[in-house]
């Protein structure tokens, strides 16, 4: 079910009778992920009928019609996960306790905890709490910050799986709506949940004018138990997913570990996500401004932070306490001079390797810069990314010598065009999210021609200087089957004009990526 949390300002008054607000979430709860899947997500075409010579129709829709409103403020949202126990509703508790306060963005939290056997076709509760800036109580009576019982129609059901439609046009309309009381909607996702999925279902394209704006995910994990739910067969896969798809990493109940444990446990966050900033609490006592409105799916900050990895080599995440040791003893001076790394992604070509070696059963982040002076055709680079995404796999050789003699983009293009026409059924017996691009070139043709090694890439970003605008950053983002590719404004004067990329893979072929992208070099 999906309760839903409000902080309200003083003068709101918030009540179940009002018209108004069973307009709120216009979906009635219970349908089946049958119906869900035919409503497909806002950002998300499906692949067409007849296989056509260019990739599926992927110019944004809006299904929901929620969206085609007025565009308003944009209302971000975080994602935040964890494995069950983590310390999720604690951290959401604390985040709540300091919403409105001066600097605090005012939040609506709503939990996602589905699969819990309720019924689908009733009202789930809706807490309403006073706001931080409310002198006395709220409308509802009740005391200063505390939540008030209310009750609202949300879709029931997984995130991840049904009901993805009618969540996001939920969510829409409760951005729409509570516009003026809510500043920041707060998701917290179930235990199990692959957050990947919830994710890539609202990072919403642009041309949609969506009140949403994805701001980033944020997941929990427990210091005391993070070994265990890693190492076990059982469990390893989903606490992997939630490293890998987090921007923040709060590594929660601190204090009953050691400082050589929470050494590791950075070292095992490092080497599925180096990119993602570890940051340390007991009870999910976090600074609100170091999880929320952190932007880290804006082309403007994302360069940075891969940049800033990269310069140094993945040893950025100092924990909060001096006592915790730093565990990668590489240096960025060392990953300039091309030092030998065994520990983690220290410059060009660089695989993570902790210290016990992953097998390529488990996810970890490659990632390379590409030579100075060699730019990247985009027209080449999307069509490498989409047989990664949407196949699973490593373009066969055969695709890949096509590349290499075209030319750049535009006769690239055309080179490319010859391709093996698009196999709409390759993405109907995915399990995942069908194929969705938040800014894209449907008139790159899909290169198909997989074949080459297994490999799943479930997350990358990138900076890339290109062919057509070697002048600006041209950045992407990829999480699951969806990806976008925009651009990211000029390159920083003081920064040679680079190429990099990171990924976050498993399989066979991750360790030749870096080698098929240079495919897409000029
Ligand atoms: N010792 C200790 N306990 C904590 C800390 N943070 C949370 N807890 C406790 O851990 C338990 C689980 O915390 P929750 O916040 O419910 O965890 P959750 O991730 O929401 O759990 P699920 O809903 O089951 O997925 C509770 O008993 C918390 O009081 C901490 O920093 N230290």
């Amino acid at each position: 079910m999906m309760p839903v949390f409000f902080v309200p300002s003083a003068s709101d008054s918030f009540d179940d009778n009002d018209p108004d607000f069973e307009s709120l979430v216009p979906i009635a709860s219970g349908a089946s992920p049958a119906a869900a899947a035919a409503a497909m997500p806002v950002a998300t075409s499906s692949p067409p009928s007849s296989p056509p010579s260019s990739p599926p129709a992927l110019a944004p829709s809006s299904p929901t019609g929620v969206a085609d409103e007025a565009p308003g403020k944009k209302v971000p949202l975080t994602l935040l996960t964890g494995f069950l126990g983590a310390g999720k509703s604690t951290t959401v508790r604390h985040l709540m306790s300091l919403s409105g306060q001066p600097g605090v963005p005012r939040l609506a939290v709503v939990l996602n905890d589905f699969g819990d056997g309720a019924a689908a076709d009733r009202p789930v509760p809706v807490e309403l709490s006073a706001g931080a800036d409310n002198s006395n109580e709220s409308a509802d009576g009740a005391p200063d910050g505390e939540a008030v019982p209310d009750w609202v129609e949300l879709p029931n059901g997984c995130l991840c799986c049904s009901m993805r439609d009618a969540t996001v046009t939920a969510l829409e309309a409760l951005a729409i709506k509570a516009a003026d009381r809510v500043d920041h909607i707060l998701v917290e996702c179930a235990g199990l949940a692959d957050p990947g999925v919830v994710a890539s279902m609202l990072w919403l394209d642009e041309g949609l004018h969506s009140r949403l704006q994805l701001d980033g995910v944020v997941a929990v994990v427990d210091a005391e138990n993070l070994e265990r739910a890693l190492s076990a067969e059982a469990t390893r896969t989903t606490a992997e997913l939630q490293i890998a798809f987090a921007d923040r990493v709060l590594i929660n109940k601190v204090s009953g570990v050691s400082g050589e444990a929470l050494a590791t446990i950075q070292t095992q966050i490092r080497a599925i996500n180096p990119t993602a900033k570890c940051l340390f609490a007991d009870y999910g006592r976090v600074a609100a401004s170091d999880v929320l409105a952190i932007g880290a799916y804006s082309p403007d900050d994302m360069p940075d932070q891969l940049a800033a990895h990269l310069a140094r080599g993945g040893t950025d995440h100092a924990p909060a306490a001096a006592t915790h040791a730093t565990p990668c003893g590489h240096t960025a001076a060392g990953a300039t001079e091309g030092a030998a790394c065994t520990e983690g992604v220290c410059g060009a070509g660089a695989v993570h390797q902790p210290d016990q070696p992953l097998d390529d059963t488990h996810f970890r982040s490659v990632s390379f810069t590409f030579p100075a002076g060699r730019l990247v055709d985009l027209v080449r680079f999307e069509a490498i990314l989409r047989v990664l995404l949407w196949e699973n796999q490593l373009p066969g050789a055969e695709a890949l010598a096509r590349l290499s003699t075209s030319g750049a983009s535009a006769d690239g293009t055309a080179a490319l065009s010859a391709a093996p026409a698009w196999d709409p059924e390759l993405l109907q017996s995915s399990d995942r999210a069908l194929p969705s691009q938040v800014a894209s070139r449907p008139d790159i043709p899909y290169l198909g021609g997989g074949g080459g090694l297994e490999v799943e890439v479930i997350r990358g970003k990138g900076v890339l200087r290109s062919s057509d605008t070697p002048g600006r950053r041209t950045v992407f983002q990829a999480v699951y089957s969806s990806y976008e590719v925009r651009d990211g404004g000029a390159f920083k004067p003081d920064a040679e004009p680079t190429s990099s990329v990171l990924l976050i893979a498993r399989g066979p072929g991750v360790t030749r990526l870096e080698e098929v992208f240079h495919h897409c070099l000029v």
